[in-house]
């Protein structure tokens, strides 16, 4: 029976899509197994057996015949139509658990059977423990779902995250999408389409190197002066309030991705608050995001259903902005752009020149909207705990001012990147931060290629199944960074002195520590803005501490963290002073 309802012979990508987010072996069994199910509740009934009531049910629909059925069978016929579902909703979990080809690998016994206890795992906003500890408690591989292996190998970064597309997004990324002319539309960081991705990214990838970014680093002073302005005003000079800097390091990484993107800022910090809830509003699209993934159908039914959409919140105003810069500059009217200091909403335009066989409006919004999403609470993140780390670690702290005030640049000017650039230390304390707490706390989902993979430890995963390392997980791992780890340590990434280690011999050490981390993804779908980023953070470390004295208000007080895809804190509370 169980080969009847196997259909092998219908690739995996053919079938419907709602049935390619079940187990892979089994997933276009689903209708027939309903009818069994159907069949089976109804089979003692002497009135209405299977020959006589659902054929009369059948003609009765096929051809608008009313069948002879009593009460008693109607009651019948109704109670199956209830049940039937559940019923065949459990065979189907129960024999695609029993012979599903990752049911060898070890995990708890409700993840290899539904993803529900993901999603359960997932709401609780503590998911990467959760699976730190199930690592610890099962080793390197871990099922996570029907068709879910978390590995805990980041030496195989380079194979899963590779530059040659083989192993795609899953449809975990999907519910980032909108539908656009009655078609659900995807992005760049959306698309699962390998060949969609590149065409997409073609036209703009050269905006985001480290040249192109530079090129904008005026617009980046201009938001670090307002910064220091109100943090001068409101902090550091008289009444001496004490500074939520985790929520103005939100403010600053939104004003900035807008400066750089529509050269203007939304107005944060101006305004001092999130004046137009749209920080809130897009954590909550994140726990959307983060929650759906798990279960990706549950999109078509909450969000892309025709009758009535329940979620994700809306970014009004961050598509209204987007939406009114686009139309602006497109008729000429946008009095905050100048183009001898471009930005990227003018780059994206020009590409509808340069590419116009694949640019087109709609496109043009998509990476504007790319931009503001992906990159401002993920700096926001580093950034955090850049400050939380350092500021809890005196040692660390002093060091780094150390570091920086020799640089000798003047406390009021913003700090330029070429200068922060050449600080090792601040380097190491950027790069364990973004190791220590990386912005995206969830597996990286990929699909294993058609031909199968094996693992470090000779373990076999078949084509389709689903595999992702997770960066929190990959990133404190201690045969890669040793058995401290899960510690802070901003000179495991210097020259060790003190053990002597040869030139050669940390170059070798860099070179395997820069394959394993994961902090901004790998491959082809590395993120796009990591340059950006990177400019954006090592100003502005370097020009707060330069500018000002800071102290977390209590040293000993833990922040709270919520992992939703995007692992967030709250409490960084600090006391500013200026410097003498
Ligand atoms: C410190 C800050 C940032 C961190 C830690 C970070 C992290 C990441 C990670 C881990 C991915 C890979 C996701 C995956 O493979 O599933 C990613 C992708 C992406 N990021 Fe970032 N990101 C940061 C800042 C930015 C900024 C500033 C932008 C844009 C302005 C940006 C735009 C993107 C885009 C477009 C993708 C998708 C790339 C693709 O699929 O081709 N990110 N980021």
């Amino acid at each position: 029976m169980l080969m009847g309802l196997y259909t092998p012979e219908v690739p995996r990508e053919k079938q419907p899509w709602c049935l390619r987010q079940t187990p892979l072996h089994f997933g276009s069994s689903f209708p027939k197994l309903g009818c069994l199910s159907f069949l089976f509740l109804t089979r003692n009934d002497s009135r209405m057996s299977t020959s006589d009531g659902i054929l009369d049910a059948f003609l009765a629909l096929r051809y608008g015949r009313l069948p002879a059925l009593d009460s008693q069978v109607l009651a019948r016929l109704a109670l199956t139509v209830l049940v039937a579902p559940i019923v065949t909703l459990f065979l189907w979990f129960t024999i695609s658990w029993v012979t599903s080809p990752l049911r060898g690998y070890p995990g708890p016994f409700l993840a290899g059977y539904t993803n529900l206890w993901r999603l359960y795992h997932v709401r609780t906003g503590k998911y990467h423990e959760t699976m730190k500890k199930l690592h610890d408690k099962y080793g390197p591989v871990l099922r996570v779902g029907p068709n879910l292996l978390d590995l805990d190998y980041p030496e195989l970064s380079k194979v899963l995250y590779g530059t040659d597309g083989k192993w795609r997004k899953t449809e975990f990324y999907h519910s980032n999408s909108a539908i656009v002319n009655g078609k659900i539309t995807y992005h760049m960081f959306s698309t699962t389409d390998q060949s969609e991705h590149a065409q997409m990214k073609r036209p703009i990838v050269k905006h985001y190197s480290l040249g192109s970014v530079l090129a904008l680093e005026s617009h980046m002073d201009n938001v670090l002066g307002e910064l220091m302005q109100q943090l001068d005003s409101r902090f550091a000079k008289g009444s001496q309030g004490t500074c939520d800097l985790g929520e103005w390091i939100a403010f600053y990484a939104w004003d900035l991705i807008t400066s750089v993107t529509f050269s203007k800022p939304f107005g944060y910090m101006a305004q001092g608050h999130d004046f137009d809830g749209s920080i809130a509003t897009a954590d909550r699209s994140l726990d959307y995001f983060a929650l759906v993934g798990q279960m990706p159908w549950l999109d078509f039914l909450l969000d892309k259903n025709p009758v009535v959409r329940v979620g994700p919140p809306n970014l009004t105003n961050v598509t209204n902005i987007a939406m009114t810069s686009l139309i602006a500059r497109a008729q000429g009217q946008d009095s905050n752009y100048n183009p001898k200091a471009p930005d990227y909403l003018q780059h994206f335009i020009d590409s509808k020149t340069t590419h116009p066989e694949i640019v087109h409006d709609g496109m043009v919004f998509g990476y504007l909207l790319v931009n503001l999403i992906a990159g401002a609470d993920t700096t926001a993140i580093t950034l955090r705990a850049i400050f939380y780390y350092v500021l809890k670690n005196p040692a660390i702290y002093s060091r780094l001012i150390k570091e920086i005030r020799a640089a000798g640049i003047d406390k009021s000017n913003a700090f330029p990147y070429s200068q922060a650039r050449q600080l090792p230390f601040l380097e190491a304390v950027v790069r364990e931060a973004l190791r220590i707490h990386p912005a995206v706390a969830m597996p990286l989902e990929r699909y294993v290629p058609a031909e199968g993979f094996t693992l470090p430890n000779g373990e076999f995963i078949p084509g389709g199944a689903a595999v992702g390392i997770n960066p929190y997980i990959g990133n404190r791992n201690k045969s890669v960074w040793g058995a401290d780890a899960d510690e802070f340590k901003p000179e495991r990434w210097l020259q060790d002195g003190k053990g002597g280690e040869t030139d050669e011999a940390y170059k070798k050490r860099m070179q395997k520590w820069n394959a394993c981390d994961l902090s901004f993804g790998a491959g082809s779908r590395i993120c796009l803005g990591r340059n950006l980023a990177l400019v954006e953070t090592y100003k502005l470390v370097a020009t707060i501490l330069n500018r000002y004295e800071v102290e977390l208000v209590d040293r000993e007080r833990e922040w709270e963290t919520v992992n939703s895809w995007f692992w967030r804190q709250k409490g960084v509370e600090v006391r500013l002073r200026s410097r003498e």
